[in-house]
């Protein structure tokens, strides 16, 4: 057990996802997106090109095309991102309600809701002075997990009686994530046996982005040279991809869409893929990861592919936010 100087309602910690739109539907997705792209953590461009560009061509058209994805994987309970979260944060609660450790769980969306800035004054309200934010991304990038700090950055702009504050940055390198992703594989392997390769197929990000400082790509690197290590397996079979390019602009590569038409040529043909970048399932797993690549895949002459799901609510996964979370209250 943790002791800590304060008592049990004095001390929060606030899980921070991407967010997900409110409804699968046009007006909702429109919403969603405008606050998302418009966020030059995002996407950098000089407003006054991007801003047109994005209301007049962008929103109407991008809007209805994924509204279709969104809806063929939309849960009874809502988005799966938002409800995998939910369940993220009960799990974590409970677990550190058995630790005994006084800290209340909760989560916020850098877009959409509950934003952080109304989480935090949320908390700060009900008498909350400690605050460990704990960003849903084991790979730092700016375009994540900084838009996250900038947006607590407003909040203590904003705020005369400042709580204190934790911002854990990253975790891929954390012993538990890996021993996590490494067990989520194995698990999948005494199901279904192992495939030719695993494909690691993590988000992207503009490759300028890296040029300007950004260590997401190497962070994909080392999570991918980890899992090969902690599988014993060679590091040529455990192949890394991004996914999910938006607009026209180089972004990281090989892309996960244009490698899975190849590989089958290449002799492989029986692929597990996964995607250590998201902590929880959502549409760039359920519906692009797992559906239109491995379309793509089957389609190029590929015979078996296998997507092995994220680290969700697993026990493993939450008992990693329980290490994290009792490693950042050290001292307080
Ligand atoms: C345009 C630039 C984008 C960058 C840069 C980017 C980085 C990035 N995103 C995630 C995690 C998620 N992205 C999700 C959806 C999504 N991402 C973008 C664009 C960029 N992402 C868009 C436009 C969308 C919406 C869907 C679409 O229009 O295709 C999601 C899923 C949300 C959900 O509702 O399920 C996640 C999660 C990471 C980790 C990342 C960089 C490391
Ligand atoms: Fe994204
Ligand atoms: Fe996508």
């Amino acid at each position: 057990m943790t002791k800590l100087a304060l008592s049990l309602s004095e001390y929060a910690v606030v899980l921070v996802n991407l967010g997900t739109p409110a409804a699968p539907e046009v007006p909702e997705i429109q919403a969603y997106l405008k606050q998302f792209l418009s966020d030059k953590r995002v996407v950098d461009y000089p407003d006054i090109l991007w801003q047109p560009l994005l209301r007049g061509i962008i929103l109407p058209f991008r809007s209805r095309k994924v509204a279709k994805a969104y809806q063929s994987i939309w849960w009874p309970e809502g988005s799966p991102l938002r409800v995998i979260t939910e369940r993220q944060v009960k799990a974590l609660g409970k677990r550190l309600e058995l630790t005994e450790t006084p800290v209340q769980v909760c989560y916020a969306m850098t877009y959409g809701q509950p934003s952080i800035g109304s989480t935090l004054e949320r908390l700060c309200a009900s008498g909350v002075k400690r605050i460990v934010i704990l960003p849903l991304y084991p790979q730092y990038s700016a375009t994540t997990t900084a838009a996250i700090a900038d947006q607590v950055a407003d909040f203590v702009k904003q705020t005369r009686n400042l709580p204190e504050i934790r911002f854990h940055k990253h975790y891929h390198h954390h012993p538990t994530y890996r021993a996590a992703l490494a067990g989520s594989v194995r698990s999948h392997w005494q199901k279904y046996g192992q495939a030719e390769a695993l494909l690691l197929s993590f988000h992207g990000i503009p490759e300028r982005f890296v040029r300007l400082g950004d260590p997401y790509q190497q962070h994909c690197r080392e999570t991918a040279a980890n899992l090969a290590a902690d599988l014993g397996w060679p590091t040529e079979k455990v192949i890394v991809s991004f996914q999910s390019r938006v607009g026209k602009e180089q972004w990281l590569t090989p892309y996960t869409d244009q490698l899975l038409e190849e590989l089958p040529g290449k002799g492989i043909k029986n692929l597990q893929v996964l995607s250590p970048a998201f902590a929880a399932d959502c549409l760039e797993t359920l519906e692009e990861l797992a559906v239109e690549n491995k379309e793509i895949f089957m389609h190029a002459g590929g015979e078996s592919y296998q997507y092995v799901s994220a680290l969700n609510d697993s026990p493993c996964h939450i008992r990693l936010f329980e290490q994290i979370v009792l490693q950042q209250l050290q001292g307080w």
